[in-house]
């Protein structure tokens, strides 16, 4: 099963001679129950397919799943329901309510949508994320580490069908980023879930059971069962394609 996926994405942005193809014609399926990193250089169009796939931003042309829901379909109202109900985020930045406990954070999405909460799913993964004793906390009162680990328990409360993580651990010192990648890892492998992850880490990818790569707007490789060293290497070789003038187009401009 394939939990999301994008047909043919292109995605410009901008107009005229700035126009920029961030997405050109890529094709990729996200399979359920599995961890996938996509990775790539800087300004290879990670967060747009991401943000494309996940329905906070439209395509300019292709088609973006989830499950079997076109998003293209949707309308304003059906896609902001179907990112409340059936996916979680986790971005760099936390995003928690500052006015809210952490408790409280945890269940939003479901309190907002109405949907009611599944008292022992959501108990199991305080346990998992280890907060049971900052449940009364607000977020200031606790670290990045502590704060992106509510967040990881926020976006899996409601059983998402799949989870996007844009450089989740892009704030964290290494140990509490492993912390946060390992429980990534536990949500896929112990409890069933589908993780999607947008990061530059060698490492953080190394947490995934496939590495898709990204350049210049196109999928240009996977990698199965990943290593960090394994990661770098296909990292070095985008740089040394581009260095010899081979390999990846520079990005494409659109002038017409
Ligand atoms: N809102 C926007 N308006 C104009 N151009 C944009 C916009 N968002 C992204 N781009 C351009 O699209 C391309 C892809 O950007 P994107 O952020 O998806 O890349 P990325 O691989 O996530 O980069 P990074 O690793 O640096 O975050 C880049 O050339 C970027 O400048």
């Amino acid at each position: 099963m394939t939990a999301a996926r994008v047909v043919d994405a292109v995605k410009t942005y901008g107009t005229g001679d700035a126009r920029v193809r961030a997405l050109d014609g890529v094709t990729v399926g996200f399979p359920g129950g599995r961890f996938t990193a996509i990775m790539g250089p800087s300004g290879s169009g990670k967060s747009t397919l991401m943000h494309c796939a996940a329905g906070l931003d439209t395509l300019t042309s292709g088609t973006a799943w989830i499950g079997d829901t076109e998003l293209g379909a949707l309308g304003d109202r059906q896609l902001t329901l179907l990112r409340r109900q059936r996916v979680g985020f986790v971005f760099q930045s936390f995003n928690l309510l500052p006015t809210l406990t952490v408790a409280e954070n945890i269940t939003l999405p479901q309190d907002l949508a109405g949907t009611g909460t599944d008292r022992e799913w959501v108990d199991a993964l305080i346990d998992v994320v280890g907060l049971g004793d900052r449940l009364r906390h607000r977020p200031s009162e606790l670290s990045g580490g502590q704060q992106q680990r509510v967040a990881v328990a926020r976006a899996l409360a409601g059983r998402p069908e799949v989870v996007f993580a844009d450089e989740p651990t892009g704030n964290l010192d290494s140990r509490s980023g492993e912390e946060v990648l390992r429980l990534l890892g536990r949500a896929v492998h112990d409890m069933g879930r589908t993780v999607v992850m947008v990061t530059h880490d060698p490492v953080a990818a190394a947490h995934a059971d496939e590495v898709v790569f990204l350049a210049d707007g196109r999928l240009v490789d996977t990698m199965a069962d990943p290593t960090a060293e394994k990661v770098l290497d296909r990292m070095k070789a985008f740089d040394s394609s581009r260095d010899t003038g081979r390999g990846t187009a520079p990005r494409q401009r659109v002038t017409s």
